[in-house]
């Protein structure tokens, strides 16, 4: 089996709410769609299910036309949504459960229940055919669910955040049942999750959604390598901060204290060469060095460093501080760190327990400039001593 071509432009208002997304996916292809709480994933998956509809909600599979103002019922949409939950049915055994949907596109008894019987195999509950959802674990139904999804040969395969109920062990078995069988199946899929590793492990590209609009679209690699929002660096693991480019740098928004950062690579060198030009540096917390300036002073935070960039560049040899200072949303921009092992006075020594000081710092490391389109106004790091 190989899934459809799906190729969806969604306008819907929703409350207030206003979706507009457009997202192309190749036969075969698997796509990860990730974005903070109520941006619109699964809106965006209801929309392409055919579960809710609206004239500019366009859905075309292979082509044709299943959404718009004559929208196809989601029955007869070749679409198969499996969500958190696998909601298998109570009264049917495991097997009968993958039947079902192979029945229900016409397949005989017989045929439909030895092909279940193989389904059950694939997805490693080959003994567990007789048994009832109550008498399974959340990730054996969530196999079973994936099965009954997979048998059918979707044309297209919505996963709305599969592995989110099941415990970090069982979600990593099966995650790789899932990347397996999507492959095996050569299905065209799209998987909303909050998890990088899913999209890294499970997908080949990458959609970042937020507040209703796609703002960066990719290959797996290259959005969390350069992501374009501060939503895509937290996903990455990587610190986005606002500024300008100013004489040859990188400038933050201001404060007494503004942080300045130099270019690293040649397209950075590029990106700042225009004056003024609003640009985003990406810091990878492992490529940034603390180290304490002046002497240590008491302050009433035990145990917190007050930290301020004076330079970031590319240092050969350099230690970075570890464990890295972490990013995210509430705790950049980084006024404050907290490495959390080091020693008042010196410098930063990532191996001494923490202290009981305030201290100013100066901070080494790697930036990349990139232009910051989809960031919010507003957002720039408040620089400060
Ligand atoms: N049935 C509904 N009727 C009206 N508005 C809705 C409905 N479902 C969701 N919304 C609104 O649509 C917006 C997007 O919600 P949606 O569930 O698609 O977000 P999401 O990205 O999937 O969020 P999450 O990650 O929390 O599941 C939200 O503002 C939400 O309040």
């Amino acid at each position: 089996m190989t899934g459809g071509a799906l190729d969806a432009r969604v306008v819907l208002e929703r409350r207030g709410f206003r979706l507009d997304a457009q997202l192309a996916l190749a036969p075969g292809e698997v796509a990860a769609l990730m974005g903070p709480s109520g941006a619109g994933k699964s809106t965006l998956l209801a929309a392409i299910a055919g579960l809710v509809h609206g004239p500019e909600a366009h859905v075309r599979i292979d082509g044709a036309e299943l959404g718009g103002a004559r929208p196809v019922p989601p029955q007869r949409r070749g679409v198969v949504l499996l969500g958190q939950e696998p909601r298998l049915f109570p009264h049917l055994t495991a097997r009968d459960n993958i039947a079902f949907g192979m029945r229900a596109h016409g397949l005989p008894r017989h045929t439909a229940r030895t092909e279940a019987q193989r389904w059950l195999g694939r997805v490693g509950l080959e003994g567990f055919g007789d048994r009832r959802p109550a008498e399974l674990s959340g990730g054996q139904q969530q196999r079973v669910a994936l099965a009954r999804a997979l048998a059918t040969a979707p044309r297209i395969l919505l996963l709305d955040e599969p592995l989110t109920s099941l415990d970090p062990e069982t979600a990593g078995e099966v995650r790789a049942l899932l990347s397996e069988q999507l492959r095996a199946a050569d299905a065209t899929a799209l998987v909303v999750t909050h998890d990088a590793l899913d999209a890294a492990s499970l997908a080949s590209r990458l959609l970042i959604l937020e507040e209703g609009v796609v703002t960066q679209a990719g290959a797996v690699r290259e959005v969390l390598a350069a992501p374009a929002t501060r939503f895509a660096a937290a996903v990455a693991g990587t610190n986005r901060l606002l500024g300008v480019a100013d004489g040859g740098c990188w400038r933050s928004g201001g404060g007494p204290h503004p942080v300045i950062l130099r270019a690293d690579d040649e397209a950075s060198r590029r990106a700042v060469s225009r004056d003024g030009a609003p640009l985003a540096a990406l810091v990878r917390p492992a490529d940034v060095e603390l180290e304490t300036l002046g002497s240590p002073q008491r302050h009433p935070d035990a145990g917190e460093w007050e930290a301020r960039i004076v330079r970031l560049d590319h240092t050969p040899g350099a230690r970075a501080c570890r464990p890295p200072i972490r990013p995210s949303p509430s705790t950049y921009p980084p006024t404050r760190w907290r490495p959390s092992r080091s020693r008042p006075g010196s410098r930063c020594d990532c191996g001494s327990p923490p202290a009981r000081c305030d201290s100013r710092a100066s901070c080494r490391g790697r930036a990349m400039m990139a232009p910051s389109a989809h960031d919010k106004p507003g957002g720039a790091p408040a620089a400060r001593g």
